[in-house]
């Protein structure tokens, strides 16, 4: 079984809840309570592989000045970060948000893999309010090396669930990367037994 977690973040209002729900439940409710952070679990199948997926959920995210995510960064795997396209403050906040992931990962996660990121415009059933152009999101996503779409949480379960199943396949596949590069431990420990006897038996 492998464990995998993905923490949707983004401003406040702009789907967070509305995303991870569709997907589990295959619902849109409409109203959904933010006073409470969630992690919601589930068990599915992927490529033939077993998953125990993790969603973490938070309520409001805090205001732009204090984002920190220091919680997050450490405990996910992958991110989702949600705007709204007829909101542009929504969009402001999901930059500070893939800047600060960035920074991280330059900074202490250096040699780490990639993180695997999707950024979401959220509502295309709103397009006509829309403040924020398709373009804007594509160019935001191409400079921080991460997935995009448009989409909506209330009109296309389809695309909700083809968006989280990419980000899983991503997150997957840099486990793999990871599993590569470094052998297991008893693999490690055999190889370096191998290697003091195997000298020792060369000088003897
Ligand atoms: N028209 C439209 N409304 C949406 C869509 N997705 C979410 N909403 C609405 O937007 C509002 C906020 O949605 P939530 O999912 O609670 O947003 P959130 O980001 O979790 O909000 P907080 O928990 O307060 O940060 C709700 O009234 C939803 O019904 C969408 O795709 N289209």
């Amino acid at each position: 079984m492998t464990e995998v977690k993905v923490a949707v973040l983004g401003g406040s209002g702009a789907g967070k809840s509305a995303l991870a729900v569709r997907f589990l439940t295959r619902r849109f409710i409409g109203e959904y309570s933010s006073s409470a952070e969630c992690i919601y679990s589930k068990h599915l199948c992927l490529d033939g592989r077993q998953i125990h997926l993790e969603i973490y959920d938070p309520c409001s995210q805090p205001q732009q000045g204090k984002l920190s995510l220091t919680d997050e960064l450490h405990w996910a795997d992958g991110f989702i970060i949600v705007y709204d396209i007829s909101d542009r403050a929504s969009f402001a906040f999901a930059k500070a948000l893939l800047y600060r992931i960035r920074e991280s990962h330059t900074g202490v996660w250096k040699k780490m893999a990639e993180p695997s990121i999707f950024l979401v415009g959220n509502k295309q059933d709103l397009c006509h309010m829309r403040e924020v152009g398709w373009d804007e999101g594509q160019k935001l996503a191409i400079d921080n090396k991460c997935q995009f779409c448009e989409l909506s949480a209330a009109e296309h379960y389809q695309e909700v669930v083809a968006m989280f199943t990419k980000v899983l396949r991503n997150i997957t596949s840099n486990f793999k990367v990871k599993e590569k590069r470094r052998p297991s431990g008893s693999k490690s420990m055999a190889k370096l037994i191998n290697n003091v006897f195997g000298k020792r038996r060369k000088s003897v």
